[in-house]
């Protein structure tokens, strides 16, 4: 197997790269229907698998899960996920032969070896379907020629999916359809009614490809929306307490203050977020995330520079082959930090206080996302799709830090977003070193000034970069859409 996307010429893979159309509402109207009375298997019944399952059931889908022998002989989670939720639960050999639609929902690095143990018990003309396109794309798994291979990837975490579609809403989600296979041309309508059953329809998809997806999705869980974040709680944390902060505090204002201050994106992107600020600290948030940019932009670029040449898909492999001695090394080290071992003080902080205090977490967000979707555009990927990679997920992914630090974010992101956040971390730490230096408590930890004193001039500049940026037009128009489905379905 050789890496699929550097088997395309340079046209082919722009154009794969390209592929992202907003699908309107009206290209939904079929519902369910070309799913409805097949039989679903879904193998692996994890973070994606038991929560993709319960919606897709709970819109009247027949779902099952396959599992591995030992998983049922030895009651594992997955196990006891889906029998504790009423599924029926069987091996391979039980469920997969007479399977219309088997859903792959194992690990990345599992893939390969779960994906040649499926096909040969798949029956002709069935449909292979994925989360993610890591195993196709990047690994160039061939998929027997009778069988339709698709894509249906939510734009967030698992746990989310579910909370989400209980909410009666659904989340952005990104289909696609492998194009060496869909023989039977049924593709896009499955595709189309598996998004309807998770609820994705009703928050927006993306019609796109599996390389688009891949590209994106690896870029997006590097550097924004897991790497730098951690490497933005452990740098803040370990600065307030060298300057005295409380650690208590210093901890409890890390643990939810990206959770606080990346709420604000949901509503109004990077210019909402901002604008709760001071005028005084904005200008100098501004500052600082200008700064932050200068100095990450070509670690932003190499990781994209790296997931568009597989380097870094090869060299994580690697570490799969090596029996994932990187990624447990890095694992542990991360439960060891001085931010992720310290109890949280139970002094209440205030919503503004999380941005008052917080300013630098807002200049890193802020840098963070414009250099990810700035990357990711200008390496052939549509706005629409870099939005969700960046800005979109980050507050999803700050939720997760809220549940339990760093711990649990790691835990809930797929193994291969977790390999990543540790590879950005570590380079990026060192980068930071000067910088760091540099700020002090007003900016982490405590009020920025106590006046409010700004040059209007200089604040008029500021509002127009941040509210002229690609992110902020592109996101002003997908949140608007999302707004629009949600009111169209409770009318
Ligand atoms: N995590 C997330 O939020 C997101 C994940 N994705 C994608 O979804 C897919 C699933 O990821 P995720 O939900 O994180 O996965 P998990 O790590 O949560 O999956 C665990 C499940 O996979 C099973 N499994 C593990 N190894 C094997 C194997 N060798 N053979 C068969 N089953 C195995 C486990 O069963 P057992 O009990 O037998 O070990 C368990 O049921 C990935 O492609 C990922 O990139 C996409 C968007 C977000
Ligand atoms: C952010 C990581 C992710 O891509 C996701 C939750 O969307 C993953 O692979 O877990
Ligand atoms: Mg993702
Ligand atoms: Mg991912």
């Amino acid at each position: 197997m050789s890496n699929y996307f550097n088997t395309l010429t340079l046209r082919e893979k722009l154009e794969q790269l390209g592929k992202c159309r907003f699908m309107d509402a009206s290209e939904f109207e079929d519902g369910i229907n070309a799913l409805k009375g097949k039989k679903i298997v879904i193998v692996g019944c994890g973070a994606q698998g038991l929560n993709q399952g319960l919606n897709m059931r709970d819109s009247g889908l027949e779902i099952s899960y396959a599992l591995r022998q030992a998983a049922i002989d030895q009651k594992r989670d997955s196990f006891k996920n889906a029998s504790s939720n009423g599924f029926t639960v069987g091996t391979y050999e039980e469920l997969l032969p007479t399977a219309d639609l088997v859903i792959n929902l194992t690990p990345d690095k599992q893939h390969t070896n779960v994906v040649k143990t499926v096909m040969p018990l798949m029956k002709k003309g069935a449909t292979l379907s994925y989360s993610h396109g890591f195993n196709i794309v990047e690994e160039g798994m061939q998929i027997r020629e009778d069988l339709t291979v698709i894509m249906v990837a939510p734009k967030c975490p698992g746990s989310e999916v579910r909370e989400e579609y209980k909410r009666g809403f659904g989340v952005p989600t990104l289909i696609a359809v492998h194009p060496e296979n869909d023989p039977e041309n049924k593709g896009w309508d499955q595709a189309k009614a598996y998004a309807v059953a998770t609820g994705g329809h009703r928050a927006g998809v993306l019609a796109s490809s599996f390389v688009a997806e891949v590209k994106s999705d690896l870029m997006g869980e590097q550097t924004i929306l897991c790497g730098l974040l951690q490497t933005g709680a452990i740098l803040s944390f370990d600065k307030m307490v060298a300057e005295g902060i409380d650690a208590g505090y210093a901890a409890k204002l890390i643990q939810y203050g990206w959770e606080t201050t990346t709420e604000a994106l949901k509503h109004g992107g990077i210019t909402n977020m901002m604008d709760r600020l001071s005028n005084p600290a904005k200008v100098e948030a501004f500052r600082l995330s200008e700064e932050l940019k200068d100095i990450m932009r070509p670690l932003f670029q190499k990781h994209m520079d790296d997931i568009m040449t597989g380097h870094f898909s090869k060299t994580m492999m690697e570490d799969w082959a090596n029996d994932d001695k990187n990624l447990l090394t890095w694992r542990e080290a991360t439960g060891n930090t001085a931010f992720e071992k310290q109890e949280v003080t139970s002094q209440e902080i205030s919503e503004q206080e999380y941005f008052d205090h917080g300013t630098l977490l807002v200049a890193f967000v802020r840098a963070g996302v414009e250099l990810a979707f700035e990357a990711m555009t200008e390496s052939g990927i549509i706005d629409a799709s870099a939005y969700y990679e960046s800005l979109h997920e980050t507050p999803l992914i700050a939720n997760t830090i809220a549940r339990k630090k760093l711990y649990e974010m790691n835990r809930v992101i797929s193994d291969t977003a977790e390999y990543g956040c540790y590879l950005f971390d570590h380079a990026c730490k060192p980068l930071l070193t000067d910088f760091m230096k540099t700020v002090s408590t007003n900016v982490i930890g405590q009020k920025f000034s106590d006046s409010n004193d700004v040059d209007n001039q200089e604040l008029i500049r500021i509002n127009a970069i941040i509210r002229n940026h690609p992110v902020e037009k592109v996101g002003a128009k997908l949140r608007a859409s999302m707004t629009a489905m949600k009111v169209i379905k409770s009318a």
